[in-house]
């Protein structure tokens, strides 16, 4: 990737490509990035849309297989310039197991890392995400924080324990000498809550709306303020990002970047509601209808039932303690540090995404998609 080679075609992998993300990442990288010469995507599981890809001017690859095994990774890494690591487990449900969330998120990465180390692929984008900062396990609100903005990340949930070492795997590889001798440049994303085409959680309270008659109950008062992105924002920083890696390695290498654009600071539910009013629902309550200490027992239920239950059948609701304390403490980024290292821009506004997410909704809650 010398100047010499500047019309060279690059060959970028793409793993969790079937992903919420990972396909929008696909997607972003065949229509915005000329250099693009081959796109694998990888994942445990394959997408039947790969299949109209294929018929564009690009190579697109898809190649079935599992970041937790090495050999199938190192298979895969072979021969690319640039990988976008945005597989992993996200589990904040208890569906998984700690052992497995570890597994697929740590040791997977632990692999992709060794692949490019072995195969001699220089440039290593991976998808942190806001939950290897907070909001910890004390409640502290995160307002308007940078990335190098000092808050006591305590970490007890296997997720964001995962991605929080995880992410110190990558960072601390940048650097390392891969096959041939150049050095491996790598940088982590943190995306905050990602909303957009594809997002199930917001389908699934689509649905479970239109089942209580239009109606969704406020649990949350509406002070809290939780961070969110539109996927394609993201999507685009990921595509950003590892077209820069090269150009602006001794800047970039080892660098964290939080994930942003225009969407408004809000409470997790007004924000969903920005999508799901125009689709006809109404969140009932300018303050919560419950007390705070009657969802703590409810969670605190939910994870005991989930425990005694587990032997027969996997009880796995939205509410349980560590959901209702990432939804009940305020975390939000102000920052401009992408746009300082490497000229992000997001390219969808506010209005945009706003309306792309609703079109979605209004399509995937009325079928079975
Ligand atoms: N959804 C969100 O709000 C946020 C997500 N993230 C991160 O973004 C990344 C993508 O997340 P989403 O697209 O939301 O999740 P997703 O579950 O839709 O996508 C993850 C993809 O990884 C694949 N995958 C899982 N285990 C695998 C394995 N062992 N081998 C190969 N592929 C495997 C899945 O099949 C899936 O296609 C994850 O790393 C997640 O931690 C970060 C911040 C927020
Ligand atoms: C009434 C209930 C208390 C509402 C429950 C909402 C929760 C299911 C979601 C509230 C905040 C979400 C998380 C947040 O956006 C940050 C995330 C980052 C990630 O990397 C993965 C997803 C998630 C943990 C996201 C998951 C759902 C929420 C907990």
């Amino acid at each position: 990737m010398a100047d010499s080679a500047q019309a060279q075609k690059l060959v970028y992998l793409v793993t969790g490509g079937c992903g919420f993300l990972g396909e929008h990442v696909v997607r972003m990288l065949l229509q915005r990035e000329p250099r693009l010469g081959e796109l694998r995507v990888f994942d445990r599981h394959l997408g039947p849309w790969l299949e109209e890809l294929k018929t564009g001017p690009v190579r697109v690859t898809a190649i079935q297989g599992d970041v937790t095994e090495a050999h199938e990774v190192a298979a895969a890494v072979a021969g690319a310039h640039v990988v976008i690591h945005t597989a992993g487990l996200v589990d904040v449900f208890g569906r998984a197991s700690p052992e497995t969330i570890h597994e697929v998120n740590v040791q997977g990465t632990r692999n992709v890392i060794e692949a490019c180390v072995q195969t001699g692929t220089q440039f290593l984008v991976y998808t942190s995400s806001m939950e290897v900062v907070g909001p910890n396990t004390k409640g502290h609100p995160f307002y308007r924080g940078n990335e190098d903005t000092l808050y006591e990340a305590v970490h007890r949930h296997p997720y964001p324990c995962s991605k929080a070492l995880a992410e110190r795997l990558v960072l601390e590889a940048n650097g390392r000498e891969v096959h041939g001798g150049l050095p491996l440049v790598t940088c982590a994303l943190r995306p905050t809550g990602i909303y957009g085409e594809g997002h199930q959680i917001m389908r699934d309270f689509y649905r479970q709306g239109l089942r209580l008659g239009g109606w969704l109950f406020r649990a949350i008062p509406a002070s809290v303020e939780h961070g969110r992105v539109y996927v394609g924002n993201v999507a685009w920083m990921h595509v950003l990002a590892a077209r820069e890696l090269e150009r602006r390695a001794a800047l970039m290498g080892g660098q964290v970047y939080f994930c942003y654009d225009g969407s408004p600071y809000k409470s997790y539910e007004d924000f969903n509601m920005e999508f799901l009013g125009p689709c006809g629902l109404q969140l009932v309550g300018a303050r919560p209808l419950l007390p705070y200490w009657v969802l703590v027992f409810l969670a605190a239920l939910n994870a005991l039932l989930q425990w005694l239950l587990r032997p027969l059948v996997l009880y796995a609701p939205l509410l349980n303690p560590y959901t209702l304390a990432v939804a009940s403490t305020t975390f939000t980024v102000s920052t401009d540090k992408a746009q300082r290292h490497f000229g992000y821009e997001p390219l969808f506004s506010w209005e945009d995404s706003r309306t792309r997410t609703i079109l979605w909704v209004q399509a995937a809650g009325s079928s079975a998609q």
